[in-house]
């Protein structure tokens, strides 16, 4: 296969990256990250062509998932759109990111991440494990903004952690999904539960495999998990934060009667998972 000949930004035997002055942080391959997809292989101007294309998923999923969570953003909230809206920047970041390898690039891809992230557990961290100090969501989501303000200031500290800080933090949302869980008896939501793990599983697998064995995957000549990882994690994100926005209708909207359903067709193997609302009168919770 033909490698472009702008093999002068290649990363071959440096250590760290170069960046001279303002302009250096928008230079291609400034960021001190480079995954294992060889650069310019099939294009001049776009260093990481799979990596690149594989963020387009983001575009699909985005538009997909306000569509299908409209009636429990209705109900609930307009807010919680903010989550797949933002998605789409997160979307538009990694396609910079790749395309440059830049350190602006891994900066806002990373960056925006976190700002998703922020969001979500504004609008969804379930208010029984609110610390003892917060009285009500409005201050939660304070506290949560400053949080994410510091973050975003620490970010730039040491950017080569920043990835495995943001992994940590899925972490957590498993273990408040457990919590969740726990309480639960509907056997469709526990379901749900395990194709969402299921899937976070297999990505952070390919995301860990191209970190750490790039020179396996480069011998058999298969270097494309971090574009895997891009498709798998888009799945388990529209899984694992549909299910958390069904525990959070079942707290704060129990009068709507939310169900999980699937599109296109009401299958959990076929289908991507939405909240669909049954009613407005008041009854027992389910779980
Ligand atoms: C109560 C908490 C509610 C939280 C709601 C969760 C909302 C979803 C949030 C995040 C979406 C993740 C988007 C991933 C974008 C990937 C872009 C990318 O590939 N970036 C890499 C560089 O190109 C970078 O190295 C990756 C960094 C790690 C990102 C870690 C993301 C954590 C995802 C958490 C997903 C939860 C799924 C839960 C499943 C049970
Ligand atoms: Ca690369
Ligand atoms: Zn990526």
């Amino acid at each position: 296969m033909q490698v472009w000949p702008v093999q002068r930004f290649s990363k071959a035997g440096r250590t760290a990256p170069r960046i001279c002055g303002m302009a250096g942080v928008f230079s291609y391959e400034s960021s001190e990250v480079d995954w294992c997809e060889d650069n310019y292989r099939h294009s001049e101007t776009v260093a990481e062509f799979y990596n690149t294309v594989s963020s387009f998923i983001f575009f699909l999923f985005s538009p997909l998932m306000l569509y299908l969570l409209h009636p429990y953003a209705k109900e609930r909230s307009r807010a919680v759109h903010l989550v797949w809206f933002m998605m789409i920047f997160v979307g538009i970041f990694s396609i910079y990111f790749h395309m440059t390898l830049s350190y602006v690039g891994q900066m806002l891809d990373e960056i925006s991440i976190l700002w998703v992230l922020a969001v979500g557990y504004a609008l969804w961290f379930p208010r029984k494990h609110f610390p003892s100090f917060i009285k009500n969501r409005v201050e939660f989501s304070v506290l949560v903004f400053l949080t994410t303000v510091f973050s975003t200031l620490s970010s730039f500290a040491k950017p080569t952690v920043n990835a495995y800080a943001l992994n940590c933090i899925a972490l957590h949302i498993l273990y408040c999904l457990g919590l969740e869980l726990r309480s639960c008896t509907n056997p469709r939501i526990h379901r749900l539960a395990r194709v969402s793990v299921f899937w976070w599983a297999l990505a952070i697998a390919c995301w860990l495999s191209d970190r750490f064995l790039c020179n396996f995957w480069k011998r058999i000549n298969f270097c494309y998990l971090h574009s895997i990882w891009h498709v798998l994690i888009v799945v388990a994100t529209a899984h694992g934060s549909t299910l958390i926005a069904y525990f959070d209708a079942l707290h704060e909207i129990p009068h709507a009667l939310p169900e999980i359903q699937y599109w296109p067709k009401d299958h959990w193997s076929l289908g991507v998972p939405f909240i669909a609302i049954r009613g407005s009168s008041k009854t027992q919770k389910e779980c």
